[in-house]
């Protein structure tokens, strides 16, 4: 039996790892009243009390634009606590599952980005993810850093579910076209995270960075135009650039990732987001 320890209980990835747990394991989720992130050491000190064989990492600051004003809760929260962990799971020599995002990217150019590309966060979101990255390596234990992008879910904030609010009143919406990247389930992350756990467990895990989206790239207004299509909503999608969306933080145009590195080590293929975002909308009661 694999004892799992997670980090974040209410969020769409961690709700995922509780609907995909599987019978071979002993998965224990953690709210913010039993962990709370801007408490790096008690984070720390769960790790050294707790009988995990493995560690996930998904509570985070993922508000987008207003860590523009609260850098230093963001970076409390995404970089000193997974320091924290990283470092709890070295000491304790068991591994260490961690997320990141394609906003560690500047988004140039429209060749999907490889995991070591060069980095250049454009706003303090993905700056302080990106510092959670190097301190999780820094930590030198057993890990792996999964970065995805555009998490949707039946849970908590996300594109999908706010498509769905506005487009139930509006006959009309306008969305950023020259944004491209890959719309990934939070239940396919789960589903990634888990059998990553399972290598580890197994002594087959392979420590790095890996990249991990749903497929095909696409942009965030065609996204959209998926999203009424498949709830069945009669919503028209007008293409805008970015500059007609102005937001406090800027996003990366291209947010492309090449998932091969974890297709090699660990034969996870990129997930179909089309088939994940029927599910989320006909199957799981959204
Ligand atoms: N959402 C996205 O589009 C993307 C997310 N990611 C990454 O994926 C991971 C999971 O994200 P996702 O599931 O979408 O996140 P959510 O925003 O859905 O959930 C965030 C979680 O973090 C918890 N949390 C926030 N602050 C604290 C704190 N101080 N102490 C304890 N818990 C806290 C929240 O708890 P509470 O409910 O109590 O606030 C919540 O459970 C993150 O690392 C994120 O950076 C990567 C790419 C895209
Ligand atoms: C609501 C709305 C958004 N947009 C644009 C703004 C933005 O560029 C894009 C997506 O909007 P969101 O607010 O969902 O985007 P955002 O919160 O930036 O989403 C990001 O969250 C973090 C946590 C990540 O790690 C990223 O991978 C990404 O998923 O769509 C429109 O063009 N029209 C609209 O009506
Ligand atoms: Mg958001």
């Amino acid at each position: 039996m694999m004892r799992v320890l997670v980090f974040g209980r209410t969020g769409q990835v961690a709700r995922a790892l509780a609907r995909a747990a599987g019978d071979d394991m002993a998965l224990t989720c953690l709210g913010r009243d039993q962990a709370d992130l801007t408490d790096a050491a008690a984070c720390a000190a769960i790790i050294a009390r707790a009988d995990a064989d493995i560690v996930i990492n998904a509570a985070a600051y993922t508000a987008v634009d207003r860590a523009e004003t609260e850098a230093a809760l963001a970076h409390a929260i995404n970089a000193a606590a997974p320091a924290a962990m990283a470092r709890a799971c070295a000491a304790r020599q068991i591994p260490f599952l961690h997320i990141s995002t394609d906003y560690v990217f500047d988004g140039s150019g429209s060749i999907p980005w490889q995991v070591d590309d060069l980095t250049g966060p454009l706003g303090v979101y993905g700056q302080t993810k990106l510092a959670g990255e190097e301190a999780v390596r820094a930590a030198a234990g057993a890990h792996v850093i999964l970065r995805t992008s555009w998490v949707f879910s039946p849970d908590g904030a996300n594109f999908v579910k706010t498509m769905l609010r506005l487009g139930a009143t509006r006959p009309k919406i306008t969305v950023v076209a020259d944004q491209h990247g890959g719309p990934t389930a939070a239940d396919d992350i789960a589903a990634a995270l888990l059998d990553i756990a399972r290598a580890f467990h197994k002594g087959r895990g392979i420590s790095g960075t890996y990249h991990f989206s749903g497929a095909p790239d696409v942009s965030w207004a065609n996204f959209a135009r998926a999203i009424f299509a498949t709830a069945g909503m009669d919503c028209t999608v007008q293409d805008i650039p970015s500059s007609a969306y102005p937001t406090p933080a800027a996003r990366p145009a291209n947010s492309r990732l090449d998932c091969s590195a974890l297709a090699r080590d660990y034969a996870i293929a990129r997930p179909a987001w089309q088939r994940s975002l029927h599910h989320v909308l006909h199957d799981q009661g959204e």
